[in-house]
C-alpha cells in the first residue's frame, strides 16, 4: 500500500495530492508577549487567514488535485483504544505538564471530546487556563501560579505543513525541529507514519528522536536522483549527513544529496525561503544569496562511505552540472530593485509552490516578482495573502506534497 500513498521524485512534477492544515484557533491564541518564542511577527485575523486557506485549497481543487488536511490524517492514525491513549499521553507529557493530577484532569478533558478529529483540533488549538474548571489544585505551588494564560501552548505554526516532516521518493522524513513549540508538532506525524493504516510502511529517512534538527523547509528534491538540503538555521550540517546515509542506499533511487549553506537568520529560515524550483531549469532565489552559496556534495564512495566534496563555481554551473541541464535561469525575488527584493523576500516572493512544470501558486502581493516570473514564462496562480503572511510563510511553506507525478 505505501508504494502509492507517497511519492514525491521532484520539486515540479505534476502535483496530485497535498497535505494542509487550515489556521484554526491556534492563531486566536497568540499574544504580543509571546510572539517570538512562536516564531510569529504580528497576529494574523483568523478569518481573513481562513478566507486565504481556502482560496488556497481551492486553486488545488480546481486543477484535480486532492487536498487532505492535518487533523483528519491525525484523527484517521488512532485506530484503537491503546494508541489513542498513548497518542494522549505523549502530547499531555510534550507539553511539558509534570504533575500527575493534572496529566491526570487533561487526559479525562481529552477523552471527553466526541470525536477523535475534534480532540486532535484540540491539542492543535492550545488550552487556555480558563477553559479548564478546578485545574488549580490545593498545593501550595498552584495558588502562586503565575499569570501564564496557557495550560497548554498553542501550535500556531501548523499551516506551514511543509516544516514538520517531509516526503522524498516514497518515504518520508520525520523532523527533529529548531525551536521547541515547533517540535511539538511532529509528534502528529509520528501517529500518522507508525499508525495511519495508509501510511505505516512509510519508509523513514529521519526521525523525531535524532539530536541535530531538520526541517522540511531545507529539503528540496531537485530529481530523482539529487536532494538538495539548506544549512540554515533550523538544519544542523550533523541532520544532513545522517539524513544521506539513511536515503543514499541501493533500495531508492537517489544518489546525492546537496548540502547549500545559507545564512543563519530568520530573513532566511530555510532553504525554500531564498530558493524554490519553478520548472525544469528555472529557479526563484533571494538577490542577497547568490555570492556566499557554498555547496556540499554528499555521495557514496566506491568503499560505501559517505564522501563530501566542496562543489566550486556559480550557483549556476552547480545545478547544471548536478542536474545534467544545458541552461539554468536563476530568477530574482524582486527583480534589481534592493527595496523590492527585501520587501517582497520578506513576505515569501521566492517561496513558490510549483505544481506542475513551469506553473506555480504564490503571494499576490509579491506583485514585482510574479510579473518577472511570467515574463520568463512561467503560469502564475496568486492567492490573496495579507493575513496568512504574517506567519513569515508563503505557498511552499503552507503544502506538504504527498503524491507527484513522475517527469
Ligand atoms: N518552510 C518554511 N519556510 N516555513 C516557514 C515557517 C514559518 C514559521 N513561522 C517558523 O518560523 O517556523
Amino acid at each position: 500500500m505505501s508504494s502509492s500513498s507517497i511519492n514525491v521524485y521532484s520539486e515540479i512534477g505534476r502535483l496530485k495530492k497535498v497535505l494542509l492544515h487550515r489556521p484554526g484557533r491556534e492563531l486566536e491564541n497568540l499574544m504580543p508577549e509571546y510572539l517570538e518564542r512562536l516564531l510569529f511577527d504580528d497576529i494574523p485575523y483568523l478569518k481573513k487567514a481562513q478566507e486565504e486557506h481556502d482560496f488556497f485549497a481551492d486553486i488545488f481543487r480546481s486543477m484535480n488535485i486532492e487536498t487532505v488536511y492535518l487533523e483528519d490524517l491525525v484523527a484517521d492514525s488512532l485506530v484503537n483504544e491503546d494508541i489513542k491513549n498513548q497518542f494522549i499521553d505523549e502530547y499531555i507529557e510534550e507539553a511539558d505538564i509534570k504533575e500527575r493530577r493534572e496529566s491526570r484532569i487533561l487526559k479525562e478533558f481529552f477523552l471527553s471530546f466526541k470525536s477523535n478529529r475534534e480532540m486532535v483540533v484540540k491539542m492543535m488549538e492550545g488550552i487556555r487556563k480558563s477553559e479548564i474548571n478546578d485545574y488549580r489544585g490545593p498545593r501550595l505551588a498552584d495558588y502562586l501560579s503565575n499569570q501564564y494564560p496557557f495550560i497548554i501552548d498553542p501550535m500556531p505554526n501548523l499551516y506551514f505543513t511543509r516544516d514538520p516532516f517531509a516526503t522524498v521518493g516514497k518515504g518520508v522524513t520525520i523532523h527533529k525541529m529548531f525551536t521547541v513549540t515547533r517540535n511539538r508538532e511532529t509528534l502528529f506525524a509520528k501517529y500518522i507514519f507508525n499508525c495511519n493504516l495508509k501510511y505505516k510502511e512509510t519508509k523513514l529517512y529521519y526521525d523525531r528522536c535524532e539530536k541535530a534538527s531538520l526541517e522540511g523547509g531545507d529539503i528540496l528534491v531537485l530529481n530523482s536522483e539529487v536532494v538538495a538540503v539548506g544549512i540554515s538555521q533550523r538544519t544542523n550540517p550533523n541532520a544532513i549527513e545522517k539524513f544521506a546515509s539513511l536515503l543514499l542506499t541501493e533500495d531508492t533511487t537517489f544518489k546525492k544529496v546537496l548540502a547549500v549553506d545559507i545564512p543563519k537568520t530568520r530573513a532566511f529560515m530555510h532553504l525554500d525561503t531564498v530558493f524554490t524550483m519553478v520548472d525544469y531549469d528555472k529557479f526563484t532565489i533571494h538577490p542577497n544569496i547568490k555570492s556566499d552559496m557554498n555547496v556540499y556534495v554528499l555521495q557514496r564512495d566506491i568503499e560505501g562511505k559517505i564522501s563530501i566534496t566542496e562543489e566550486k563555481g556559480t550557483l549556476e554551473d552547480i545545478l547544471k552540472k548536478e542536474l545534467h541541464l544545458d541552461n539554468v535561469k536563476l530568477i530574482k525575488c524582486g527583480g534589481n530593485s534592493v527595496i523590492d527584493a527585501a520587501r517582497e523576500q520578506w513576505n515569501d516572493g521566492s517561496n513558490t509552490l510549483c505544481i506542475a512544470p513551469g506553473e506555480v501558486i504564490v503571494y499576490s502581493r509579491n506583485y514585482v516578482t510574479n510579473e518577472i516570473l511570467q515574463q520568463e514564462g512561467i503560469k502564475v496562480h496568486t492567492m490573496p495573502s495579507s493575513e496568512l503572511s504574517r506567519g513569515r510563510g508563503g505557498p511552499r511553506c503552507m503544502s506538504m506534497p504527498l503524491i507527484r507525478e513522475n517527469l
